[in-house]
């Protein structure tokens, strides 16, 4: 991996303006993270078209917005800039849904923090049309939206002097149904494009259709994932379909799984059963999905990024789950740094008709439609691009439909550096789970582990990711008849009740409709009503854990830090320093139950270290029952258990 480089060096090297230097460290955004490093000097001083490639929360906006606005203060500042010039529009930015595009906005208002007067911003807003109208009126220097927003403007827009489009997200753009809408942009609102830059972390199809019609002999810009030094850990654990319930509560509930979690569904019935079902264990879980209005969705993400927790989310429409055969990648290189474009002249690669079609203009040039099946086009696609903060862990509750979808949504955690784990859940026995685990694993980059050979030395050896948790579902055995009896709880009538207070929660909150209510006092009164009704049940005794239910390594965890509290024993020998919250417990041999119990607690099994991953006590516990320990002691007396929570 190469050394960071301080934005402050960048900015001398490369001549930033103080006031984006100055923003950045605004964010305490200290070095530039590798894209950054490898955009700043081609957008900036190359001029070319360029496509950026990095893996997930790798921080591709602003590696594409500093160049950018850097290059609008230099024009702007430039003497004998014509007046329609300084308030024409110099900076379009296309994304595939209007969440991302406000996500842009606030990293744009972030950047130009300290040159707001020379930089200004619109986000085209199809609901408030007569702001977005007086603001493009102004001038928006940069300008944000959907492809489809851009459309709906175009009479509005002053596109004379326009230097740069970006298309971010641009793997999206086709699914989402905006290739006619680009087309417009590209051939009458923009048509010669001085500089384009288009933006991705996956490089399917579309990309490779998108970037032959939009880009001129790109500079491919790809950072290679730096995954093996071990930021993001991927694992799965294979389980039969009706347990996933089980293992997510108990995995939650003890801790194994870190918050703030994002659990990812491929539909929206089963966000609600599975929200539910933690509820009536008093965990509370947010839920987005596509049915949701932005507004309610942007605010349930906003609650999340302030205050952790769990999130529930689908980023897929009903129906669109079924998994797919998928697209080869186009096979752009491994190589980390810029590599060049292959073509010539913008919308048709030379000598190569691949993906040429005749359009419905009789114009050969690609056909811009999605390769993809699915058309997540209701405005959102919270599995990608969506920045969720401080995500330590993500599960996949069911498997994504394809291994794209599965890169984007684990890429919601160990963003910008940081760590993180996620966890699939794979269903015992679906031929469509197993085919496409191993389609992950070709795409993911491979866990590494350490192998002792002898006392002395070690090995590095890779394994594919995800890696197979090794963890026995025995052990949490215990918990089953109480998700079994809440899981019953979790009736259909009761997940169309849930979904209907929340639309009745955004009604009462909807600033929008706070006039109506003001007019019609009665429908007001009646929401309020209908949603006191329908408050949901939580089994509050259902909270706390018994020490009994834990599996067996806990129940040691349990009384040694009961013990450092009260001061005696443990110390710091004992405790867990390991950071990797997927944790299991060593299975020992021989000596006494207590010095086993010690021994036990402070080999902790992480799961990054060994091929001791994961190692289940059920072996213990079946020494136990045959030789009459512990609960299955003619002496035990399970009453006296349960006391000592
Ligand atoms: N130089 C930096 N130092 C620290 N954090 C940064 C830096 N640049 C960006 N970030 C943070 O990194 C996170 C990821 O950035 P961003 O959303 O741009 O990534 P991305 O590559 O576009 O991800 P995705 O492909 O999922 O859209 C954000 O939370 C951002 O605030």
């Amino acid at each position: 991996m190469s050394t960071p480089t301080p934005f402050q060096e960048l900015g001398s090297t490369l001549g930033l303006s103080t006031a984006l230097l100055k923003s950045l460290s605004r964010l305490s955004y200290v070095y530039a993270l590798p894209i950054q490093t490898a955009s700043l000097s081609v957008i900036l001083d190359e001029g070319r078209d360029v496509v950026l490639n990095s893996r997930t929360g790798t921080g591709k906006t602003v590696a594409y917005m500093l160049p950018v606005l850097e290059k609008i203060l230099r024009t702007q500042n430039k003497p004998g800039e014509s007046a329609d010039s300084g308030t024409s529009t110099k900076c379009i930015i296309l994304l595939p849904t209007t969440d991302l595009a406000d996500q842009t906005a606030s990293v744009l208002k972030s950047l130009t923090y300290y040159c707001s007067d020379i930089v200004t911003s619109c986000k085209l807003d199809r609901s408030n049309s007569p702001q977005t109208r007086s603001l493009l009126l102004d001038g928006a220097t940069v300008v944000i939206g959907t492809p489809g927003t851009f459309v709906h403007f175009k009479s509005d827009l002053n596109l004379t002097s326009c230097e740069t489009v970006v298309v971010d997200e641009a793997d999206l753009m086709l699914s989402h149904g905006y290739g006619d809408d680009l087309k417009v942009i590209t051939k009458s609102m923009v048509p010669s494009i001085t500089q384009g830059v288009m933006v991705t972390a996956t490089m399917g199809g579309d990309v490779g259709k998108l970037k032959k019609f939009m880009l001129n002999k790109p500079a491919v810009i790809k950072v290679k994932d730096d995954r093996k030094a071990g930021t993001l850990k991927q694992f799965y654990l294979t389980v039969p379909s009706a347990d996933k319930g089980l293992v997510l509560y108990v995995f939650l509930k003890l801790g194994v799984v870190k918050q703030p979690c994002i659990v990812f569904c491929n539909d929206v019935e089963t966000c609600y059963r599975v929200k539910l079902l933690l509820e009536q264990f008093g965990m509370r879980a947010g839920v987005v999905n596509g049915n949701m209005p932005g507004n309610v969705r942007r605010k349930v993400v906003e609650k999340f990024n302030d205050d952790g927790g769990v999130l529930v989310v689908t980023d897929l429409e009903d129906g669109e789950g079924e998994k797919e055969e998928e697209e080869e990648d186009e096979g752009d290189s491994d190589e980390e740094g810029v590599e060049e474009g292959k073509k010539e002249g913008k919308g048709k690669e030379e000598g190569s008709g691949e993906d040429d079609e005749e359009d419905e203009d009789g114009e050969d040039e690609p056909a811009l439609t999605a390769t993809e099946k699915s058309t997540s086009a209701t405005g959102f696609a919270l599995g990608r691009g969506v920045d969720f903060k401080r995500v330590q862990f993500v599960i996949n509750y069911d498997l994504p439909p394809t291994s794209d979808s599965y890169t984007h949504r684990v890429g919601r955690t160990a963003r910008a550096g940081k760590s993180g784990v996620a966890l699939t859940l794979v269903s015992k026995g679906s031929a469509d789970d197993d085919r496409l685990l191993s389609k992950i694993q070709e795409t993911q980059p491979p866990l590494p582990m350490q192998r002792a050979l002898d006392d002395l030395t070690t090995a590095q050896e890779f394994a594919p990711q995800p890696a197979p948790l090794s963890f026995d579902l025995k052990e949490i055995e215990g918990f089953r008849y109480r998700v079994d009896d809440v899981k019953r709880a979790v009736t259909k009538v009761r997940v169309v009740e849930t979904m209907k207070r929340e639309l009745k929660d955004a009604m009462l909150s909807s600033d929008r409709l706070r006039s109506h209510f003001e007019e019609n006092p009665a429908d007001l009164q009646m929401l309020q009503h209908d949603k006191n009704r329908s408050e949901g049940r939580v089994q509050t005794h259902l909270k706390h854990v018994p020490g009994y239910l834990l599996p067996k390594g806990m129940q040691v965890a349990k009384q040694e830090k009961r013990k450092r509290r009260r001061g005696g024993g443990g110390g710091k020998e004992g405790r867990n320093k390991g950071n990797d919250p997927l944790q299991s417990y060593g299975e020992e041999e021989g000596g006494t139950e207590e010095k086993k119990a010690k021994i036990s607690e402070k080999n902790r099994v992480f799961l990054d270290t060994s091929d001791d991953v994961g190692k289940s006590t059920s072996g213990r516990n079946k020494w136990k029952m045959k030789r009459g320990k512990g609960k299955w002691s003619k002496k035990y007396d399970p009453t006296k258990d349960r006391g000592k929570k």
